[in-house]
């Protein structure tokens, strides 16, 4: 077996390494990447860190290796300072196995099917209230609206709205805070400046917010139809100790789901209405489908399997947005990722968002293009090029409530409206995931059409 060195990206300086263009210009730049081989090593400051940029390598990593590739690294070290030990963060090993299979029930497909129909009700009264030909933030509206679909299956009923109000206040200095921690050299991340300080304060705020959010979470429903995944969490008992979870290990799991659901759900969400806005034909496709499947009616849960191309439209929109683009883990013992073997200790990073754009599967990787997932075309996919949610153990436990999510409030927004971008066009920031920094829309009548 070849035992192969990473080979060293070249431009690092000498006291930043790559931190310069990682803050710049980190989606290119990460992007770039690929052309030095399947694995290779940055410098963040002085300490040297490994990429994957080969599809299959970061699946075998995440899967047949990963007793070597644990859990960790910068993100996670950053992550865990408002989400302690929830499920996101919490290490590899028997904890995390105990954890997950308690919070499994609360994401099966029955249960999250019994959600579906409050998260389509508050989905349609959000966008019902939108004017026809007026411009709008769509950026906010979907930050708002993901929250309050996501907070109405956590709690069962709509959520309060300065609750709501509060986190949408803390949730995006909490993300730019995190990844800045997880790409600046540790002393630089220390200097107090007003931003660092911000983001310290918006850490405190979250924690805050999650306890009162507890707090005024009455009992369980009489209805067992009405009750959110908080009431599984209040009621889930370790099988082998019978113990319920610990105020704190409630908090943290409530922080991981508010922070991991509402960025990723929204920027795939916000992506998918820009591309589609811009597309007259596939426009016009997720039209006519919505109007085959539901007719005069409303949405009903029931529907969302029958919406193909809509899924479709998701699936390329998680394609070209990553929605992660950075994420890590450490190497805890011997490892070997094909002919190259990396040091014990070191960071290891992957990204869906770099996955995704390998013009040898995925030809004319820029261009969005619902039809490469075709049942015809998607064939010639391979699993390991698709990795959205990740894989392996630590795999998103949230991907079948993200698709529901997803596919409803699309399928509210595309129902009433034809949205159409206004003014300039969106930059894409990258934050834990990858957001417009600005989208301004236009609702049109659907019937106007
Ligand atoms: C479009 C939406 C979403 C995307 C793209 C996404 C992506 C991901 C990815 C890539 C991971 C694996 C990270 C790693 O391997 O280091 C992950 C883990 C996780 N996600 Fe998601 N996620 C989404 C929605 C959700 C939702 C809706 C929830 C919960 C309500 C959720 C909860 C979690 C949790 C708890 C983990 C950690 C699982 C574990 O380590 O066992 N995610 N997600």
């Amino acid at each position: 077996m070849q035992n192969t060195a990473p080979k060293a990206v070249p431009g690092a300086l000498p006291l930043l390494g790559h931190v310069v263009p990682l803050l710049r210009r980190p989606l290119e730049f990460m992007d770039e990447l690929r052309h030095h081989g399947p694995v290779v090593r940055l410098g963040l400051g002085r300490v040297p860190v490994y990429v994957v940029t080969d599809a299959q390598l970061t699946y075998s990593m995440l899967t047949a290796e990963s007793a070597s590739f644990r859990k960790g690294g910068r993100l996670i070290e950053a992550l865990s300072r408002f989400a302690g030990n929830g499920l996101a963060t919490v290490p590899d090993g028997d904890r995390h196995r105990r954890q997950r299979r308690l919070m499994q029930p609360m994401f099966s497909r029955s249960f999250i099917a019994g959600r579906a129909g409050v998260m389509i009700e508050t989905a349609r009264s959000v966008v019902g209230g939108w004017a026809a030909g007026e411009p709008r933030r769509t950026d906010d509206d979907m930050q708002e609206l993901t929250l309050s679909v996501f907070l109405a299956a956590l709690l069962g009923t709509q959520p309060p709205t300065d609750v709501r109000q509060e986190f949408q206040r803390v949730l995006p200095d909490v993300m730019a805070g995190t990844i800045r921690a997880t790409i600046l050299p540790r002393a630089l991340g220390a200097i107090p400046t007003p931003t660092q300080r911000r983001y310290r304060a918006s850490l405190r705020d979250l924690r805050t917010a999650i306890g009162a959010l507890i707090d005024a979470h009455g009992g369980r429903p009489a209805d067992p139809d009405r009750a959110g995944l908080l009431d599984l969490l209040l009621d889930a008992e370790d099988p082998d100790s019978g113990q319920r979870m610990s105020r704190t290990q409630l908090e943290d799991e409530v922080i991981t789901f508010v922070t991991t659901n509402g960025q990723a759900s929204t920027a795939s969400i916000l992506w998918a209405l820009y591309e589609v806005g811009r597309a007259p034909d596939v426009e016009r496709a997720v039209h006519a489908e919505l109007d085959a499947v539901c007719g005069d009616r409303a949405l009903r849960p029931d529907d969302l399997a029958s919406l193909t191309y809509l899924r479709q439209i998701i699936h390329e929109t998680m394609r070209l947005y990553g929605p992660a683009w950075l994420l890590t883990r450490k190497v805890s013992a011997p490892g070997r990722l094909g002919d190259f073997e990396l040091p014990v200790g070191a960071d290891v990073v992957f990204s869906p968002y770099v996955i995704h754009r390998d013009p040898v599967v995925y030809p004319d990787p820029a261009r969005f293009d619902p039809g490469r997932w075709s049942p015809e075309r998607a064939r010639s996919i391979p699993r390991t090029a698709f990795l959205p949610f990740g894989a392996g153990t630590r795999q998103c436990i949230g991907d079948n409530f993200a698709w529901d999510e997803m596919t409803i409030i699309l399928a509210e927004t595309f129902r009433q409206w034809r949205m159409a971008p206004t003014g300039r066009v969106p930059k894409a920031v990258p934050r834990v995931t990858i957001h417009p920094d600005r989208l301004v829309m236009t609702p049109e009548d659907v019937r106007a059409a």
